[in-house]
């Protein structure tokens, strides 16, 4: 069971009776991040996504809604390849596997808005152009009712605002069905150009990028989650389909995770506490309070992502 975090004044407690003891002042921060933060590196992080409801009944129901509207010659379809295949936050009547021809999915979109922030990125993916007869990006296609058909769009032109725009294609369903007459299906997509600004491109060795999804989370989440949801989805959507980018980038992230994540938090909050204690001649009361604060930023969403940033920067200009 979680320890309760402490309280102000139990901080303030444990201030003054270190002083009083007369102990070592440069044990104070050790012993305040044994005692109060520690917990927080227990905390087992994320390394693999959680089963996913969309894709445990992928094949069970094609809509998402209770009564779907029915299908009219007027209705649209949308490709999705990143988050879209696992986050389907729109209403749909139908829904196929499959890929299009003539694209890379790659992690070269920085999130400012959704799995980062303006200041510290995340990255998700977008689609570079590649060999027409060779090339393929699995994903799902949506059906959307000409009904609904604004609002989704909307919706979608909203939360793919950072430098997606819309483009349309052929869409080939992939395993085939039965019903499907092998002709392939016009979609829409929403790809991020190399020409918008938060291309993050030039930047494209698999380790960097996974040191940027470990160290970065955003409004939508930890960075991780998106990266893990995506690898979730093409395993149980499309077994036994490589995407050699995606397999290499889960790889890494995961080994930052198991090998490196430990000791950088436990560096950063040691660094943090330790700021806490000196900004100039505090008052135990605003030591404890400065203490208290840094233990709930540690905690809030994104908070780990926060400190391993900050780690991972001070390591760099070492
Ligand atoms: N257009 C892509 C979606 C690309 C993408 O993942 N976009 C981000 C915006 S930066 C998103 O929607 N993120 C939602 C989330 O992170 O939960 C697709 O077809 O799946």
């Amino acid at each position: 069971m979680e320890a309760t975090p402490p309280t102000p004044s139990q901080m303030l407690a444990y201030l003054e009776e270190f002083r009083r003891t007369g102990a070592a002042s440069d044990q104070l921060p050790n012993d305040i991040y044994r005692n109060f933060f520690a917990e927080i590196l227990a905390k087992k992080t994320l390394t693999s996504a959680a089963s996913n409801s969309l894709l445990e009944s992928f094949d069970a129901v094609a809509s998402n809604q209770e009564v779907p509207p029915s299908p009219t010659d007027e209705d649209v379809w949308i490709f999705g390849y990143g988050s879209l295949v696992w986050k389907a936050d729109f209403p749909y009547i139908d829904r196929r596997r499959g890929f299009v021809w003539g694209f890379k999915r790659r992690f070269y979109q920085h999130s400012i808005d959704h799995r980062g922030i303006p200041e510290r990125p995340g990255r998700v993916v977008t689609l570079l152009p590649g060999d027409p007869s060779q090339d393929r990006v699995y994903g799902v296609a949506y059906r959307i009712a000409a009904s609904q058909k604004g609002a989704v769009l909307d919706h979608l032109d909203y939360r793919e605002k950072n430098g997606y725009e819309r483009c349309s294609l052929h869409f080939h369903e992939y395993p085939k069905t039965s019903s499907a007459d092998g002709e392939p299906i016009q979609v829409i997509m929403y790809v991020a150009t190399q020409a918008n600004d938060s291309y993050a491109g030039d930047v494209w060795q698999v380790p960097c990028i996974a040191r940027q999804i470990f160290s970065s989370a955003g409004p939508s989440g930890p960075n991780r989650e998106y990266l893990f949801n995506l690898a979730t989805a093409m395993e149980k959507l499309f077994p036994g389909a490589v995407d050699d980018h995606l397999g290499e980038l889960v790889a890494s992230v995961r080994r930052f995770i198991d090998e490196d994540e430990p000791h950088l938090l436990e560096g950063a909050l040691l660094q943090e506490i330790s700021v806490a204690l000196q900004e100039g001649e505090p008052s135990h009361q605003d030591q404890a309070e400065r203490l208290q604060k840094l233990l709930e930023r540690s905690q809030q969403p994104g908070g780990r992502e926060w400190l391993l940033h900050g780690q991972l920067m001070r390591k760099n200009e070492a």
